[in-house]
């Protein structure tokens, strides 16, 4: 039963309001003054308060920081409006003018009880998760992704460059978010650039800005990328894509904390915390002289390699339940469960693709399966790995072997959807692997 106190002066008015309350269902209490409202909430956790805006001793809003977990709503005479809206913008939940009409104030109390409880809920809920996946969003119980989840901690509340490595779907991007999140710039904004999606002609610009004329002698002054994360972080996907020149304008931010926009003659001062990503080794870029050696250096300050699915897969089961629970939520499906046979096979299959591939399979499978039961074949799994046989040669075998099986029915975006991989990433398999898509 929901407990409500009542701050009124006017004992006419207090008593009046407490039998309205009290006949709804509601247990009430009341006050004359702030000094003994402020006295009952020591006493008493209330669910909601109900002050009059003038007080012989002071202001009801003052209510909001005294009881800061609890609901006020404030009651004012209809002269005094205006600060009733002073009020909500000092925290009370809403206002209702006097003389009210009883259906009026029940419905006000009721909704405030309402959005109350669904906050405490949330907030709850939120903890709980807070518990169970102690980084943002990130399951995983095996010790790699334990120790990961440790390091993100003590690095997230830092200023420190992060270089995250790992094959793509791992969740790369995900330990970006993370990191933010956790960190004391949560509430600046975090500005993710896929590098390589960026033409690289434009990549200069779109990254650091540029004056008025700098490419043609027309257009206009834009800030770049790098700016706008000002205050925040700037996470760079695949930054191995980066040219030699975004190369040198990124080194002299994380070195000066300044910003030079193409075609400026002076510098602007920015601050933001750097988060990288590549898939791509740096090592040998930084030895053929693709990457600054300096840079590299200024990045791998602190690194985090996450591991392929196909290396921790006691990891499955649990990530399989909460992917599932994703998709049915996304897809607005009932419960549906695991059928035990197509975790064995999920525990099987090698996931070139990792995490999204996984991703992938459970929202197909939920899409296909006709009951609430997921049965390997509604996951289209190829067949597995010989568990024994996990190198990467094995795995570049079955990419080779179901991109020839299948280009010549599937479109790229088809391919790389059913290989759990981006385009891109399908892209550059294929060139590293000399198989490029045959012409027509
Ligand atoms: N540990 C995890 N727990 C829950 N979901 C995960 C986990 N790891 C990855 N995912 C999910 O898998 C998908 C792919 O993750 P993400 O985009 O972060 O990978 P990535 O390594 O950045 O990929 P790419 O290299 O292709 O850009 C996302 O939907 C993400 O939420």
């Amino acid at each position: 039963m929901n407990r409500i106190l009542i701050v009124e002066d006017e004992a006419v008015i207090r008593r009046a309001l407490g039998r309205l309350l009290e006949h709804e269902g509601y247990r009430v209490a009341e006050a004359d003054s702030l000094a003994r409202a402020q006295e009952q909430c020591q006493q008493t956790c209330f669910d909601l308060v109900i002050s009059d805006l003038r007080l012989p001793d002071g202001e009801g809003i003052i209510m909001v920081d005294h009881c800061p977990d609890t609901p006020v709503l404030i009651m004012t005479s209809y002269a005094s409006v205006r600060s009733a809206v002073e009020a909500m913008k000092h925290g009370a939940a809403d206002y209702i003018a006097k003389p009210f009409d009883h259906d009026e104030m029940l419905l006000c109390v009721a909704r405030i009880l309402k959005q109350h409880q669904l906050e405490r809920e949330n907030a709850q809920l939120h903890s709980q998760i807070g518990q169970a996946y102690p980084v943002e969003g990130m399951v995983g119980e095996s010790q790699a992704m334990q120790q990961i989840c440790k390091t993100l901690e003590k690095v997230a509340p830092t200023d420190t460059t992060v270089l995250i490595r790992g094959e793509s779907g791992t969740g790369k991007e995900l330990v970006a978010r993370a990191i933010h999140k956790k960190s004391h710039r949560a509430k600046a904004p975090l500005i993710s650039v896929n590098c390589a999606a960026i033409p690289e002609g434009l990549l200069e610009s779109e990254l650091f800005g540029h004056e008025k004329g700098a490419f043609t002698g027309a257009g206009q002054t834009r800030q770049g990328l790098a700016e706008a994360a000002d205050g925040g972080t700037l996470f760079l996907d695949e930054i191995g894509e980066l040219t030699p020149a975004a190369q040198s304008r990124l080194l002299r931010v994380l070195q000066d904390g300044e910003i030079r926009r193409v075609g400026a003659t002076g510098s602007r001062k920015v601050d933001l915390r750097l988060l990288a990503a590549t898939h791509r080794d740096l090592e040998t870029m930084v030895r053929e002289g693709g990457f600054r050696e300096d840079l590299y250096y200024r990045l791998k300050v602190m690194e985090v390699t996450l591991p392929a699915l196909r290396e921790r897969r006691e990891d499955i089961s649990r990530l399989a339940e909460f992917l599932l629970d994703k998709a049915c939520r996304r897809l607005k499906r009932g419960t549906i469960r695991l059928d035990p046979s197509a975790l064995e096979a999920m525990q099987a299959h090698a996931w070139p693709g990792n995490v999204r591939e996984l991703e992938n399979a459970i929202e197909r499978a939920v899409i296909l399966a006709d009951g609430d039961c997921i049965k390997p074949e509604h996951l289209a799994l190829t067949p597995p790995v010989d568990k024994t046989d996990t190198a990467n040669s094995s795995l570049e075998d079955y990419f080779r072997q179901f991109v020839l099986d299948n280009q010549a029915h599937m479109t790229e975006t088809e391919l790389a959807r059913r290989l759990g991989i981006s385009r891109k990433a399908l892209w550059e398999r294929r060139t590293r692997m000399g198989m490029p898509r045959p012409k027509g």
